[in-house]
């Protein structure tokens, strides 16, 4: 079966973008994983599925498969990707896109700029939500990871997310900590692994090593973890401008129960066709 695809990035964040409105394919973990390579397939850190919607208030679904062919709840470059996605596409014409997700909602707004921005929901704290195992909610946990005791926030996008202080993002230990976080036995369902430098109370750095996929030159809900880790850390305030090694966000968040802003780009690097 041949099938359309789009192949975008958020930041370098990159995703095969498939329409699954107007075309038909089946989806599986395995395909997904052969897709991903990037010497045998397209290669890629998430896959990403426009379906109609189940839901009629909605305007689409939208699924997200990462590298290792394992589906996820949320993906915020990509989000913002979907929404420049359907309206190139015409597959809607409205600026603001309701879609739903795994575990929720968000909302695409395509601003005058280019930009987009996404309405992520609030965040989830209750650590058996997130899922981390933990007795009580906490601002911070003890972790002991490679014999070190370290103090770790976890939040939930509707995915999960450990994020760690650091110093300097550039001498972080990413390559050796995050494969050993993301699959700690506190992270029952793995974990994204946020390493932050706080620069001002408006201003971070950031790397993730994703669930999934390893280090990403970005993470769109691991920059909004971030900042809401680092508010409840009493470090930032309402408003974060967040460096990734591919760029910038914008990451707003009043306060708890409140949603999670995040701003950014989105682009198109080419349109193709594969036998799947
Ligand atoms: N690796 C993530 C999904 C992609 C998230 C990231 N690419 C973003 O922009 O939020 C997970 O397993 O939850």
């Amino acid at each position: 079966m041949l099938v359309r695809f789009t192949k975008m990035h958020g930041l370098g964040n990159d995703f095969m973008v498939v329409d699954l409105v107007t075309q038909r394919a089946k989806i599986t973990p395995a395909l997904v994983a052969r897709l991903a390579d990037r010497h045998c397939g397209i290669g890629f850190d998430q896959l990403l599925l426009v379906e109609p919607p189940t839901d009629p208030q909605m305007d689409f679904r939208y699924r997200i498969y990462n590298a290792d062919g394992s589906e996820v709840e949320h993906c915020g470059n990509g989000a913002r990707c979907f929404a420049k996605f359907v309206r190139d596409k015409r597959l809607t014409i409205k600026p603001v896109i309701n879609v739903e997700t795994a575990k929720g909602k968000a909302v695409l707004r395509v601003l005058e700029d280019r930009q987009v921005e996404v309405d992520m929901g609030a965040p989830e704290l209750n650590p058996a939500e997130i899922p981390f195992v933990a007795d009580e909610v906490a601002v911070t946990y003890p972790i002991e990871v490679a014999g070190e005791l370290l103090e770790i926030s976890t939040v939930s996008m509707g995915n999960p997310h450990g994020v760690l202080l650091v110093d300097d993002v550039t001498t972080a230990a990413v390559e050796t900590l995050g494969p050993l976080l993301e699959r700690h036995e506190r992270f029952p369902a793995r974990a994204n692994i946020g390493f932050m430098q706080v620069l001002s109370d408006s201003e971070i750095r950031l790397r993730v090593y994703e669930r999934g996929a390893g280090e990403t030159r970005a993470c769109g809900t691991g920059a909004c973890a971030a900042v809401v880790a680092g508010r409840l850390r009493g470090l930032l305030g309402d408003d974060v401008k967040v460096h990734l090694p591919g760029g910038e966000l914008r990451i707003r968040w009043a306060g708890e129960g409140e949603p999670v802003l995040m701003t950014g780009p989105a682009t198109t690097v080419y349109e193709g066709q594969i036998f799947i």
